[in-house]
């Protein structure tokens, strides 16, 4: 049986007045690629902050690769590419390179000298999204999909297990959007690498991955994907709104 890495236990968050998450439990294995449904606002977002240590909940347990969330010191086995990633206009100043080698920063410290193997390390991560050929091009030249596979390359170079995405397609056209989560199914299948993904991608995904998890400030459904197809679009609509709809 694959190994337990995420495990949440009735997990709840509120900003100031509002409650955000209520009663969350849910857990991923190794090797999961796993989609996280919502409406806009349900709090898919801040579930994954909670997760990456960003927020604390108000109440419940969190457990990372068995440690408890608090004192879990292995931050860069997991990797955060967040919904803004793509967002350089052309005159930011860094090349592709310089923004992949710095992902290496999480994994050496922040002031230790870099890895002298830095530049092969940079063309493996490069070479694992199919961005090696534009290594010295200005990160801001790229177009959005592009420079989203540049910040995987970023995360992927401090060789994390498991690999966290807000909604990593806005912006990015349909022919670039399959080709992306492609790319994401060979990260999860030849380097075993677990992804949690948030997206409204349901019918470009549904096909790639291997969980869904149906969130509105709790989590309506968590299990496989051959379970989710077989939920009747009524039922998802009462917990989605209309954020969710299955093609056939
Ligand atoms: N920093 C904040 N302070 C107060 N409220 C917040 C803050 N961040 C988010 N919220 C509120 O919390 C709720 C959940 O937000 P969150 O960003 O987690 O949702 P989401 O499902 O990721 O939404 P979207 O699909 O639109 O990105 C929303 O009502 C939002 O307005």
């Amino acid at each position: 049986m694959s190994k337990t890495i995420i495990e949440m236990k009735n997990v709840s968050f509120q900003y100031e007045y509002t409650q955000v998450l209520n009663n969350i439990s849910f857990k991923v294995n190794e090797g999961d690629f796993l989609a996280i449904l919502g409406p806009n606002g349900s709090g898919k977002s801040t579930l994954l902050k909670i997760l990456l240590g960003l927020l604390k909940p108000l109440a419940g347990e969190i457990k990372l690769f068995g440690q408890p969330n608090d004192t879990f010191r292995h931050r860069e086995w997991i990797g955060y590419v967040s919904q803004k990633s793509n967002a350089f206009n052309s005159g930011f100043p860094a090349t592709v390179e310089e923004v992949v080698k710095s992902g290496l920063a999480k994994k050496v410290g922040l002031f230790k000298r870099m890895p002298n193997d830095a530049a092969k390390q940079v063309q493996d991560a490069l070479k694992a999204v199919g961005m090696e050929s534009f290594r010295g091009k200005n990160i801001g030249e790229l177009s959005g999909g592009q420079q989203q596979r540049v910040f995987i390359a970023r995360a992927l170079i401090a060789k994390p297990k498991v690999l966290v995405l807000d909604e990593p397609t806005v912006g990015i056209d349909h022919e670039n959007v399959q080709s992306f989560y492609d790319m994401l199914v060979s990260l999860n299948k030849e380097q075993n690498i677990t992804i949690i993904l948030v997206t409204h991608d349901v019918d470009t995904v549904s096909n790639r991955i291997s969980h869904v998890a149906c969130l509105n400030q709790t989590i309506h459904f968590h299990g496989y994907k051959q379970e989710f197809d077989e939920i009747s679009q009524e039922q998802l609509d009462k917990w989605q709104g209309h954020a969710v709809r299955k093609i056939h």
